[in-house]
């Protein structure tokens, strides 16, 4: 949770004479799933919440997901073109401003991967990282988009995490491994922050290295602890059942994990662990720990969405910007339903607001 307040070529320096307050903006997601109905439902239900907020996205688009949500007797929430970031500091509110990010066309089928939709959701995200990363926006907040489609498009990165370092390395002048990022999924009960995402399994086993895993922590101190406003409590889960049970069932832990614990330690972070990979997250959740170091992408994200995803947000660690994103995705099987539920994207534009810098309150 780098409070990125500041983006600028060096990496913090605002430029004098920015407006104190900014907009905030929200990406489309892919067009072919829940993304645009959520965001509708977030403007016509929490108009409170979503002041200065607009969408970085598509005109149709959002104009069909008004109907999905709406219903007999309910007025149509009003969808309104901008031509700049800036204008929706002025909107009113229970008014959806959109600001047309992809060139027009009819909406793309609901529910089927395709590569126009990951193009459309492609784009809005790296128009929305370089217009954050220019000072130009507060926050973004991305709906969720399909990691097919983005393939399909010929993205070269899995998911938003890369594709936003990819973008803050370009914008800093530095190699993207210059620019490290880490994900954390969120909710009021357990923070965990990952070593590795978007990988087979069989890579994520081979990411847990001493580098990356000491990198990890000094991120989560970083951020987390930027965050609390104290150095956070740190627990570490291990890789192996057991946390390899004494090298019985792995070394892993005894060769990297520890060490790599041993040194953050040496550094002052308030570390512990290797713990057993199937307790530690009940341990934090009764207060142990502000946040669990996981080994990789499951290991971490399915006690946070278990939980149920209305309260996960997934934010990006280490990058020169402000980004949250719901912990859900684009849920293919009820797009068009009305049915989404757009409480994860509430919380996730709620902790923008509390991370971005230049929000009004
Ligand atoms: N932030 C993101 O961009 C993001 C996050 C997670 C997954 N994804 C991507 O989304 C695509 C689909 O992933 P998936 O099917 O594994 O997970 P999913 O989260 O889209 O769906 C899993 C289940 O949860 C339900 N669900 C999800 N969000 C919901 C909501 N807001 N309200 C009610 N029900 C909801 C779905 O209907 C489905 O039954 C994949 O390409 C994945 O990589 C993107
Ligand atoms: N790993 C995330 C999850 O499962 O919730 C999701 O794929 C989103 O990743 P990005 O934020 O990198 O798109």
């Amino acid at each position: 949770m780098s409070r990125a307040a500041s983006p600028s070529r060096d990496g913090a320096v605002p430029p004098p004479g920015r407006p104190e307050r900014r907009p905030i903006a929200i990406t489309l997601g892919d067009p072919a799933g829940i993304g645009p109905e959520i965001i509708a439902k977030a403007f016509r239900d929490a108009p409170g919440l979503m002041r200065d907020c607009f969408v970085a996205g598509d005109l149709a688009t959002l104009r069909r997901a008004v109907r999905f949500i709406g219903g007999p007797g309910r007025a149509e929430l009003p969808v309104a073109l901008i031509g700049a970031a800036a204008e929706a500091l002025q909107m009113p509110p229970r008014c959806l401003p959109v600001l047309q990010i992809a060139a027009p066309a009819a909406p793309v089928p609901l529910g089927q991967v395709s590569a126009l939709a990951g193009r459309i959701a492609a784009d809005c995200v790296t128009w929305a990282a370089r217009a954050a990363l220019r000072g130009e926006v507060a926050a973004l907040v991305t709906a969720p988009l399909h990691k097919e489609a983005l393939a399909a498009a010929g993205v070269p990165f899995p998911g938003h995490t890369e594709l936003l370092q990819a973008e803050a390395a370009a914008f800093l002048g530095r190699p993207v491994a210059e620019v490290p990022v880490r994900m954390m999924l969120a909710n009021d009960e357990l923070r965990t922050v990952l070593v590795s995402i978007h990988v087979s399994l069989r890579e994520a086993i081979e990411a847990v290295t001493f580098d990356n895993v000491l990198q990890t922590l000094r991120i989560t101190h970083e951020s987390v602890g930027t965050a609390l406003q104290r150095p956070p409590r740190i627990g570490v889960a291990g890789l192996n059942p057991h946390a390899g049970e004494g090298g019985l069932f792995g070394r892993e832990e005894i060769d990297t994990i520890l060490p790599a614990v041993r040194a953050a330690q040496a550094d002052g972070l308030a570390v512990s662990g290797p713990f057993a990979p199937d307790t530690i997250f009940m341990r934090a959740r009764r207060g142990e720990f502000d946040v669990v170091v996981a080994m990789y992408h499951d290991q971490g994200l399915i006690p946070v969405k278990y939980l149920g995803v209305e309260q996960g947000v997934n934010v990006t660690l280490g990058l020169p910007l402000v980004r949250t994103s719901p912990d859900h995705g684009t849920a293919f099987d009820i797009a068009g339903t009305g049915r989404a539920d757009a409480s994860s994207l509430l919380e996730a534009i709620r902790m923008a607001r509390r991370l971005g810098a230049g929000v009004s309150e």
